[in-house]
């Protein structure tokens, strides 16, 4: 059948999502899950798992390969590693050190003609979308992007990867004032430590020095340095308890004027159950236009700012042309 051929890499939160995702597009198949752990200790919904360690195995059986690790520490290494031999979409999520994530898994694709998706998501992504279209179209202006209240993965992710962690969310908080002020169209002036603050939820594993841990968490450059953090220990029973869903959302809102004394605002917000769920939902479609666009002959590194929309659809242009136009 003319299915795109789709396989994951790392099973957890997003892993899943993605799982879930593409039964919900029956142009896709998934036809494995690819992990660092025994396969029989990993349980998925109904893929086969294999360990990552056979993966080139699968060359030939692969359009597109979607990497659900974690970015701190699993995609800087994965990342350019399989895009040298696949084309691979992920989320890569620690802002500061996109370009230079987008030249190493650039470097890769160069090798092999394949095409490197990264920072494919919602923030970087599809809010990524909104701030650059918000600039274009209005270039008086200001752009503000507020998250939560809600479970950022990326941070959970980090803290999890701190030694003496067994399990770890992290919350983050929006401050309302700001959000009022912008909402207000007062656009103004607001630092990161103004717009949100982060509350993790630590269980620490037996014998783990609390002060350490929390010392590292708050110094984390990028990820908590800038913010103002808590962060709390608590049993496993009331983690077990009280975090185990992961919500989020957010906006990005444009305001500014298209001529004097004549304001504009535009807003594109997100309300979430799963955030690992809508994140796989986006990995998904860009896997398709992945798919497509490797078809064209294109390769390298790409980001959404190179996907044209209707890469992303299942539909045909002449049905999108009727629907949408
Ligand atoms: N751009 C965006 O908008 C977004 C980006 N993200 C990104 O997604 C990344 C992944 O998030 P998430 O899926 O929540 O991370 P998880 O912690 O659930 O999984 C990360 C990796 O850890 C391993 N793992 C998972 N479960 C277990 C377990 N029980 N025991 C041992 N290892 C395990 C898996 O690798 P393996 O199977 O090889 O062991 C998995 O790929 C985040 O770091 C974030 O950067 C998330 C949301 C939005
Ligand atoms: N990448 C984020 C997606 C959004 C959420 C977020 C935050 O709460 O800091 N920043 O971007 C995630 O991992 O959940």
């Amino acid at each position: 059948n003319n299915q795109i051929k789709v396989a994951i890499v790392g099973y957890g939160n997003l892993g899943r999502g993605v799982e879930l995702s593409i039964l919900k597009n029956p142009d896709m198949s998934l036809v494995a899950v690819f992990s660092r752990r025994d396969p029989k200790s990993v349980t998925t919904i109904n893929t086969p798992v294999y360990s990552l360690d056979n993966i080139l195995d699968f060359k030939e059986k692969i359009d597109v390969l979607i990497l659900c690790g974690g970015s701190k520490d699993d995609l800087p290494i994965q990342g350019p590693k399989y895009a040298e031999y696949f084309n691979v979409v992920d989320s890569y999520d620690n802002h500061a050190e996109i370009p230079a994530y987008f030249a190493s898994v650039d470097k890769s694709c160069q090798k092999n003609k394949t095409i490197g998706m990264i920072s494919i998501g919602w923030d970087p992504g599809m809010f990524s979308i909104n701030r650059i279209y918000g600039e274009a179209l209005l270039p008086d202006g200001d752009t503000y992007t507020f998250w939560g209240k809600g479970l950022s993965q990326g941070h959970s992710d980090a803290i999890r990867r701190v030694e003496g962690v067994k399990a770890g969310v992290q919350y983050t908080i929006p401050s309302n004032e700001a959000i009022e002020k912008v909402r207000s169209g007062i656009r103004p002036n607001l630092t990161t430590k103004q717009k949100h603050a982060r509350e993790c939820f630590i269980v620490l594993k037996d014998g783990a020095d609390a002060k350490k841990v929390e010392n590292e968490i708050k110094t984390m450059p990028n990820y908590f340095e800038p913010y103002d953090t808590t962060v709390n220990f608590i049993s496993q029973e009331e983690f077990d308890k009280n975090h185990n869903t992961m919500p989020h959302g957010g906006f990005v809102i444009r305001s500014g004027k298209s001529s004097d004394n004549v304001n504009q605002v535009i807003e594109y917000a997100l309300k979430l159950d799963s955030n690992p769920e809508f994140t796989a939902s986006v990995l998904v479609a860009y896997a398709r236009a992945t798919y497509r666009m490797s078809k064209k002959g294109e390769f390298g590194a790409k980001t959404v700012f190179d996907v044209a929309p209707i890469l992303l659809s299942p539909k045909s242009s002449q049905d999108l042309i009727k629907e949408l136009l």
